[in-house]
């Protein structure tokens, strides 16, 4: 059978895992595909690292815009990175070279999707990004796919491996964010500039590929609300857990009667919900479909070998000859997005302040959270340091997020409040 030829341009993490799973799956891929898929054609800027694959035989470039002309390769596999720059141009340059392409680049298809998916429906090319979120997860498949019939109402998700292995590590081996940060670059998880990781601006790059699917949207990144988990503190993983919660990371996008509404941040998750029991460089989502009920699916979300695994599906379908819309319709019958103001949600909230141990200072702030039309669920406190920094925790009942932002506003501002405010969402029971 005449082999599918593949041009991988970036030989990092991603790439060299993907050289590795080709070669050593080749038989399996062969009859899967129904053909041998084969690379034949590489590009990345150091030609004499080791990267514990063999390249003899396949054609290096120097300049992966070379691989789009490169008459013996059939298939574009961009693992550069980036919004702009290198990964863009290369898949831009494919696209109109008539190559299928293969990404595993959020933060491209996040910001550029909906132009790159008209270029290639336009040239009747498959553009396939499994890899770009959740890693080994197939959940773009699940969504455009399995899930294809139904109208979604809900998807939510851990969608950062770096962060999600932060936030269990913290939680249980009590390490410092800087130390833990460090080891999930080690094992291959953080993005090149980790600031994506932590400020929830990858997940937020997921979340906006994963709504566009399940709403029939455009990609609209902008209209993501993020906040990421370089203020989650030690003290408030304790609190959690003591109030029967894990804060994770989640990003969640939801149909509401204004539009879809669309955030990244930590969150309360109660213990009993399945989305708290994933932990480490795991990732999961759970949809809500309105015939096939909730779907909920886990897997490891960053690392190598879990998201060569997603590219190298992409590959076995382009080499089936199918023939799937890059967002699950024609681009003509994509919805602009309806964004959603944070300030609309509605959750019970966790507040976390420091303040003075001394009388009056809880009477002040209830009599804030009273103004603006707040109630408490509860409150915990322990110990006395009588004039000392004390850590006092409320957890409110449900709440329009505009009264409780306005209400922190004030409580910052009171003399017995020593430190900004934490404030957490709760995920509802
Ligand atoms: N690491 C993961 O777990 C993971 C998971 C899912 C998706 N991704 C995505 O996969 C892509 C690659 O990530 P990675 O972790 O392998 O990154 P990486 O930094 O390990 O690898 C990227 C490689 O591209 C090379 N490169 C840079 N500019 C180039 C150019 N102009 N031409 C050719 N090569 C060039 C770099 O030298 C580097 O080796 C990114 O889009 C990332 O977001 C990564
Ligand atoms: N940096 C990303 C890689 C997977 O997309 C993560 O940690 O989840
Ligand atoms: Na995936």
């Amino acid at each position: 059978m005449t082999p599918l030829k593949i041009g991988i341009a970036g030989l990092g993490t991603v790439g060299a895992g993907t050289a590795r799973l080709l070669a050593d799956n080749a038989a399996l891929i062969a009859t899967r595909a129904g053909r041998p898929i084969t690379l034949t054609a590489v590009s990345a800027r150091d030609k004499s690292r080791d990267r514990g694959i063999a390249l003899t035989g396949i054609t290096w470039h120097d300049d992966a815009l070379a691989l789009a002309a490169d008459p013996n390769v059939d298939v574009v596999v961009e693992l550069i990175g980036g919004s702009d720059g290198p990964a863009k141009a290369l898949v831009e340059a494919a696209i109109a070279a008539g190559r299928p392409v293969v990404t595993a680049n959020k933060a491209l298809l996040a910001i550029h999707g909906t132009a790159l998916a008209a270029a290639a429906e336009a040239a009747g090319l498959p553009l396939g990004f499994e890899a770009a979120v959740a890693g080994g997860i197939p959940v773009i498949k699940l969504l455009r796919e399995g899930l294809a019939a139904n109208r979604v109402s809900r998807v939510a998700g851990i969608l950062n491996g770096t962060c999600n292995y932060i936030l269990t590590t913290m939680r249980e081996e009590g390490r410092d964010f800087p130390e833990v940060l460090a080891d999930a670059q080690a094992l291959g998880y953080a993005e090149a500039d980790p600031a994506f990781d932590i400020e929830g601006v990858d997940a937020a790059h997921k979340l906006t590929i994963l709504a566009a699917l399940a709403f029939g949207q455009n990609v609209d990144f902008s209209a993501v609300h993020i906040e990421g988990i370089r203020n989650i503190s030690a003290l408030d993983i304790s609190f959690a857990e003591e109030l029967g919660y894990r804060i994770k990371l989640l990003g969640i996008a939801q149909q509401t009667p204004s539009g879809v509404s669309m955030r990244v941040h930590p969150a309360m998750v109660p213990v009993s919900k399945l989305l708290a029991a994933v932990e480490g460089v795991f990732n999961a989502v759970l949809m809500e479909g309105d015939f096939s009920g909730p779907v909920f699916c886990q897997g490891r979300g960053a690392g190598a070998g879990p998201t060569a695994s997603a590219v190298v599906a992409d590959l076995i379908d382009i080499a089936r000859g199918s023939k799937i819309p890059v967002w699950g319709a024609a681009q003509a019958a994509l919805a602009p997005s309806r964004p959603v103001a944070i300030s609309a949600l509605t959750g019970a909230y966790y507040l976390r302040l420091m303040v003075t141990d001394q009388p009056g200072v809880l009477a002040d702030v209830t009599a804030i959270l009273r103004d603006h039309g707040i109630s408490l669920e509860s409150m915990l406190q322990h110990g006395r340091s009588p004039g000392e920094a004390v850590p006092i925790v409320l957890v409110t009942h449900d709440t329009i997020e505009a009264a409780i932002s306005a209400a922190i506003s004030r409580i910052a501002t009171l003399d017995c409040v020593l430190e900004t405010p934490a404030l957490i969402r709760i995920e509802p029971k």
